[in-house]
């Protein structure tokens, strides 16, 4: 399946910001409604105690020159008590906000987010750098985007009551509201410095996760190994920190571009605050105005600047969610797409009949030009054994991955029992599939679950995970584990860590959970155990397969490097560069003269014999 390309855009519109305001707001009215009350009832009250700590300062100088000493008293106490509970009611905001953001960011969006992604129909989108990229900004700023939220709330009221201070300071002269060109410029340019920094951090997000990768790589016991053994850790580290130079390098410029816009911002407010404290104490000297009227003039424009300040550093709070909500609406849209692209309904059948059928199929991964899999026409009849068989990179894991639709072909199709593939239910087709494959994964959970993740519906049946455990013939590992199936694998958890075998093998009976699939496949599920092993389960697995041909009519896929496990298939083949050479069973394609399938199998018997 090659998935649509949505277009990206870091510039996100006015119009999508509200709507995601909205819908963010109704999130958090829904998960805390307590809290979005208090933030919004305290802040309002905060506008109004700014004005009256403001007018109150002034009655109580006002007052005591006149020698009012009781009024001034009064007055004094009002100021005392506005600022405490503009304190108090700054520390309420800034709690219940974080408390709010949390509780929605953790519970709501995040979660979504994983399982938007978790179940999209094919893998390739976990393949496709773009998605990667915007994952990796999504998954660590998420948070941010409530607080954006929240942040663009404290920005309505910090303006609020940078109007409130313009209009007392207006009251005095109007010539005093000019502070207000001197406190928007300032504003407009830490913005830009700071969408600078926003673009600067999405462009270098792929180095960042490379040189992430590579430190991983690097530190982790598996290629840790590999890595001493080849003597490559220095130049893995040169990589690592070559990417790390890029990304901090494009960084830093945009950083150091941030600041000057800043510095010259305040150099420029403090410029008109300058010259407005002068004009106030010229008045004052020319009899215009009262002692009181100073204090007044001092005391607002000192409060314009803190509001002044709280806009800038709200509008960058919410200007940073920007860095997060371009590609979190990205993936959204792009989720969306791909679910409105996949439209496959039909149920597919009870027991197959006519089996699978390859109508020109070609496979080509994205972002690449080769073929992965080219123009391949092929019919596996029902309950069939097929062995495909190919050099290594030759699309014999691709093809197993169309079959289990990870993928969509790029062009042409495959019919079951006659319905295209892709009109096919997913996730009814995958119930009715079973897979190993080479990459298979380490659950580290209790081993019994371990298995039971193959039939999620029975991850409690004991029974039916003690037969899939004889299946996989690893009856012996879970005897020898502490608690047998109830152990608790992986040593981060506290539990005990198994060979690579043993994973494979808790793997092989995950696959085995499934009691009638239509489709069983193994992907070289035997790579890591040692040859009686590998050749013991294959003898179960032929069995198995026979018996799941007379029940369903499935077909077993198995995949293998090693030709003494496929001579028992019914149906073998070969694939080189994508294409099907050969297809026929063991005793037909060993005798082909001049045959890929009989030169592969003469190079291999005779490494054996000479081993
Ligand atoms: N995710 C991917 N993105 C791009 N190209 C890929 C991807 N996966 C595989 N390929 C390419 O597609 C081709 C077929 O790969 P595939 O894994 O199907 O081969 P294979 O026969 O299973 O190989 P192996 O025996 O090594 O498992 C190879 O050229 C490979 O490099």
């Amino acid at each position: 399946m090659t998935a649509a390309p949505t277009e990206y855009s870091p510039r996100v519109s006015r119009g999508a910001y509200l709507r995601l305001g909205r819908e963010l707001m109704g999130l958090a009215w829904k998960r805390v409604p307590g809290r979005v009350v208090l933030v919004f009832g305290l802040q309002a009250v905060q506008v109004g105690l700014t004005a009256a700590i403001a007018l109150g300062m002034r009655s109580t100088v006002n007052d005591a020159i006149q020698g009012r000493a009781h009024s001034a008293l009064v007055a004094g106490v009002v100021v005392a008590l506005a600022c405490t509970s503009s304190m108090f009611c700054t520390s309420l905001v800034g709690g219940s906000t974080l408390y709010a953001v949390e509780k929605t960011a953790l519970l709501d969006l995040m979660p979504q987010v994983h399982r938007d992604i978790a179940t999209l129909e094919g893998i390739e989108h976990l393949e496709r750098t773009d998605v990667l990229d915007r994952l990796t900004v999504v998954r660590t700023g998420m948070w941010m985007l409530m607080f954006g939220l929240f942040s663009a709330v404290r920005v309505f009221f910090t303006v609020l009551q940078l109007g409130v201070t313009l209009l007392l300071l207006g009251s005095i002269d109007p010539w005093l509201m000019s502070l207000l060109v001197f406190a928007g410029v300032p504003l407009w340019w830490e913005r830009l410095g700071k969408r600078g920094v926003i673009r600067a951090e999405t462009d270098t997000a792929e180095q960042v996760r490379l040189q992430r990768h590579l430190f991983e790589v690097a530190t982790t016991a598996g290629s840790g190994k590999e890595i001493r053994v080849a003597g490559s850790g220095t130049e893995i580290a040169r990589l690592q920190r070559a990417a790390f130079d890029e990304a901090v390098e494009g960084r830093y410029r945009a950083l150091v571009r941030a600041s000057v816009l800043k510095l010259a911002g305040w150099i420029l407010f403090t410029l008109g605050f300058a010259g407005s404290l002068w004009l106030i104490v010229y008045r004052a000297a020319h009899g215009h105005g009262s002692i009181g009227d100073i204090v007044l003039s001092i005391t607002v424009a000192t409060t314009l600047r803190t509001a002044l300040q709280g806009t800038v550093s709200e509008s960058s709070g919410a200007a940073q969610a920007g860095r997060v909500i371009a590609p979190y609406l990205w993936l959204r849209a792009y989720v969306a797409e791909e679910r409105a692209r996949v439209q496959g309904t039909a149920m597919p059948p009870e027991t197959l009949s006519e089996g699978l059928v390859f109508e020109d199929v070609t496979y080509v991964y994205p972002g690449t030009d080769r073929k992965a899999v080219d123009g391949l026409n092929l019919t596996i009849p029902p309950g069939s054994v097929v062995a495909i068989v190919g050099e290594y990179g030759s699309g014999k894991t691709t093809l197993v991955k169309l079959l289990e639709k990870f993928y969509r072909p790029t062009s042409g199709r495959i019919l079951v029992d006659g319905t295209d593939l892709a009109a096919l239910d997913t996730d009814a087709w995958r119930a009715r599939s079973a897979a190993a494959f080479q990459d298979f994964g380490r659950f580290k959970t209790v081993f019994s679950h371990n298995v039971g993740f193959g039939d999620l519906p029975r991850l409690e049946d004991r029974a039916a995970v003690q037969a899939a455990v004889a299946d996989a013939n690893a009856q012996e590992l879970v005897r020898r584990l502490p608690q047998g199936l109830d152990t608790e694998l992986g040593t981060e958890t506290g539990g005990v860590d198994l060979s690579e075998g043993q994973w494979q093998k808790a793997a092989l009976a995950r696959a085995s959970m499934r009691t009638s699939p239509l489709l069983f496949v193994l992907d070289e599920p035997t790579a890591s155990l040692d040859a009686p092993s590998e050749q013991e389960i294959f003898e179960r697995y032929m069995v198995r397969a026979r018996s799941l041909s007379r029940r369903t009519g499935a077909i077993t896929i198995i995949v293998s490097h090693r030709f003494s496990t496929v001579a028992g298939a019914d149906l073998i083949l070969v694939l080189a560069d994508g294409k099907l050479v050969e297809t026929g069973r063991h005793d037909q394609l060993v005798d082909l003269p001049g045959g890929r399938y009989a030169d592969l199998y003469g190079l291999q018997a005779a490494a054996y014999s000479a081993s």
